[in-house]
């Protein structure tokens, strides 16, 4: 589409729209803080936790939040009026026979009922259940695209017998492979390790690349330093968790890393092509 001093405009969709919100608008980046680790592990905190680590990554500039829908309502919602708001569809438990099963347990209409600006699903390959989390991946992202939601898939390779290096180039260049043949919008994956490992995958995907944080590390400084190593790839982002809601200073880690974020150049991969806006 051209206006008329024929410069083209991109004629926007509402999954276009949507995932703009969620990248910053100077570096095409993003500093997503997953908290949906309490259905799996147990609390993170008192009870208002999501509310004060809302809060806190509001102040600290980071772009979304992903958290489980009931716990979404224990958080302000002034919270979100910079922070993007992701729903979290899958549930699976440490106390469970599988430990890496992963149910879905809403749907995606529910999740835009309580404003998320995108949905996200954990699927670990090599579960017994691969072959039902995959079904739901491909569910939810055709009901993502027919709602214009946008999807961030968490991929992992795990399972009991995965005989596979879980983080090798290879391993999450497949990861990042299911989630774009599956209709996902961006993908989350663990480190590969190094930049130029990190690079390879990226070079691999045509879909924006968030990298997991993993264990917490021993301190807030380290936790930082790990954030800037793995920006320095061409990855569009960072999804850490632990490494933000158990550090010390969970603010000051999540500030750090969300001005290196949108300080830094932008991603090549930050967004898909379609969605240059002009
Ligand atoms: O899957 C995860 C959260 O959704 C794990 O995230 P972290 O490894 O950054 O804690
Ligand atoms: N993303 C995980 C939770 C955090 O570790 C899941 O869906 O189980």
């Amino acid at each position: 589409m051209f206006d008329s001093r024929g410069v083209r405009r991109q004629s926007l969709s509402g999954k276009q729209l949507r995932l703009s919100r969620l990248f910053a608008a100077s570096s095409r980046r993003s500093l997503v803080v997953p908290i949906d680790h309490s259905v799996t592990i147990g609390p993170l905190g008192r009870s208002d936790h999501a509310d004060s680590t809302a809060d806190l990554l509001a102040r600290a500039g980071a772009d979304a939040l992903i958290v489980h829908k009931g716990r979404a309502r224990t958080i302000d919602p002034w919270r979100f009026g910079s922070l993007g708001l992701i729903v979290h569809l899958s549930a699976g438990t440490n106390l469970s026979i599988d430990r890496t099963g992963k149910v879905l347990v809403g749907s995606v209409e529910e999740c835009l009922g309580l404003g998320a600006d995108a949905v996200s699903v954990h699927v670990n390959v090599g579960s017994a259940s691969e072959p039902q989390q995959l079904i739901d991946l491909g569910a939810v992202s055709g009901e993502c695209s027919r709602l214009g939601v946008p999807l961030l898939a968490m991929m992992y390779a795990r399972g009991p017998e995965i005989g596979v290096d879980a983080t090798s180039v290879p391993t999450l260049s497949h990861l990042a492979a299911i989630a774009t043949d599956l209709g996902a919008d961006v993908v989350k994956l663990d480190y590969a390790g190094s930049p130029d490992q990190m690079n390879e995958v990226v070079d691999s995907c045509p879909l924006p690349i968030l990298v997991a944080g993993g264990p917490a590390v021993e301190s807030d400084a380290a936790a930082i330093d790990f954030g800037i190593e793995v920006a320095s790839s061409r990855v569009a982002g960072l999804s850490f968790g632990r490494q933000i809601f158990a550090a010390e200073q969970p603010q000051h880690v999540a500030a750090a890393l969300a001005d290196h974020l949108h300080g830094a150049a932008p991603s090549s991969r930050a967004l898909t092509p379609t969605l240059e806006l002009a």
